[in-house]
């Protein structure tokens, strides 16, 4: 049973400068994690499942508070495409940014945004109320680690590591931390990324609200439940690479086939940019449109069935599976991230 929430009301978090005019859809299932994953769980294969995503009207963006400060922590490919992508809307001056990372080596982009720039994680979490989190998933415990005596219940910490559990984030958190887990995809970076998030034990819909609306410029921003995030992270987070590797292999095939190599991967990103805006823009069914493109007894039909031949189709499922269940195994194995030593 739905039931529809219009908030106007002051946000406390942000002392009441916050006046968002959103439209929250809040279904009896999404008020508790724990009941999310289970309907999750039971019923996958299941439409009405589709139900559990909570909607925010895209078209009411939160009038974003002057006080709020974003910071990241790590300056890596991922940072870089959120920060970018959030700065596109110009609700966020880059002056209201801060990130932190170890060494100078990618600092450079980030300031050519306008953004700041520190060696200190601890000066990221002093100076900002909503922090994202960006370092590779082995090195979240250490860091959370040294920053959680800083951290207070007016923060709000975004983890986008794969794998890594709200569970374990709260974990490594004051009691009472307002945690949520984000999992991007690389096309954030030109505003077309795909990202699911889902909210910790005190991360009110409020804070979930606030995130998708900062997140809004980044591309299509969905909350589900925490058992979806590790399925995203294999069908996009990793399955941009996935379709990279679809794409070089598109290329190639012209290049055997007599074409400048420039040429082809010039028309392959372009198919692949067509193929994907088609598919989203006409809501139709994938089937649907590769029907369309088949003439009885022309080329397309002849190449399917050579795709069919290897396998194609097997692969890619067995690449989202697999990827998932490796987010999932990152997710039980919390020492072995913290104590594994890869960058
Ligand atoms: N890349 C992707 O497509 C996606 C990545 N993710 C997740 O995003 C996270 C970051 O990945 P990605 O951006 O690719 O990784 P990168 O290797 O590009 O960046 C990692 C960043 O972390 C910094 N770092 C290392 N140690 C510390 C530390 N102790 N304190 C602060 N910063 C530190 C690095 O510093 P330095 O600059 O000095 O090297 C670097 O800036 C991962 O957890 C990953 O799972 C999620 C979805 C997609
Ligand atoms: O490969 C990884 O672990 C990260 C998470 C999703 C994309 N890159």
């Amino acid at each position: 049973m739905a039931a529809i929430m219009d908030e106007s009301e002051t946000w406390n978090r942000w002392h009441g400068t916050l006046q968002p005019t959103i439209s929250i859809t809040l279904h009896e299932a999404e008020t508790d994690n724990s009941e999310q994953e289970a309907a999750a769980a039971q019923s996958l294969q299941d439409n009405s499942t589709l139900d559990l995503i909570i909607k925010t009207d895209p078209e009411t963006p939160l009038e974003m508070d002057s006080n709020l400060r974003i910071g990241f922590i790590g300056a890596g490919n991922m940072a870089y495409g959120i920060a970018k992508g959030l700065l596109q809307s110009g609700d966020v001056p880059p002056t209201s940014v801060k990130v932190s990372a170890p060494s100078a080596r990618n600092f450079v982009r980030f300031q050519e945004l306008g953004v700041a720039v520190t060696h200190s994680n601890e000066e990221v979490i002093h100076s900002c109320n909503l922090v994202f989190v960006a370092v590779k998933p082995h090195l979240v415990a250490a860091v959370l680690g040294v920053i959680t005596k800083y951290v207070t219940q007016k923060h709000i910490i975004v983890s986008v590591a794969a794998g890594v559990t709200l569970v374990t984030l709260e974990g490594l958190l004051p009691t009472g931390s307002v945690v949520l887990r984000l999992m991007p995809n690389l096309p954030c970076l030109v505003q077309q990324g795909a990202l699911l998030f889902s909210r910790g034990t005190h991360a009110q819909p409020e804070d979930g609200a606030l995130l998708r609306s900062l997140l809004q410029p980044c591309g299509l921003v969905e909350e589900g439940p925490e058992a979806w995030i590790d399925i995203h992270t294999g069908l996009s987070g990793s399955g941009v690479a996935f379709v990279y590797l679809f794409a070089e292999a598109l290329a190639e095939g012209a290049v055997k086939m007599g074409m400048p190599s420039a040429l082809a991967h010039s028309i392959a990103a372009q198919t692949v940019l067509g193929a994907g805006q088609l598919l989203r823009d006409s809501g139709k069914h994938p089937a649907q449109l590769r029907s369309e493109v088949c003439t009885p007894g022309g080329t397309t039909i002849f190449g399917l069935h050579a795709m069919e031949q290897g396998g194609v189709r097997a692969a890619t499922m067995t690449a989202v599976e697999i990827a998932t269940e490796r987010a999932r195994d990152l997710g039980r194995k919390p020492s072995h991230i913290a104590t594994d030593n890869r960058k």
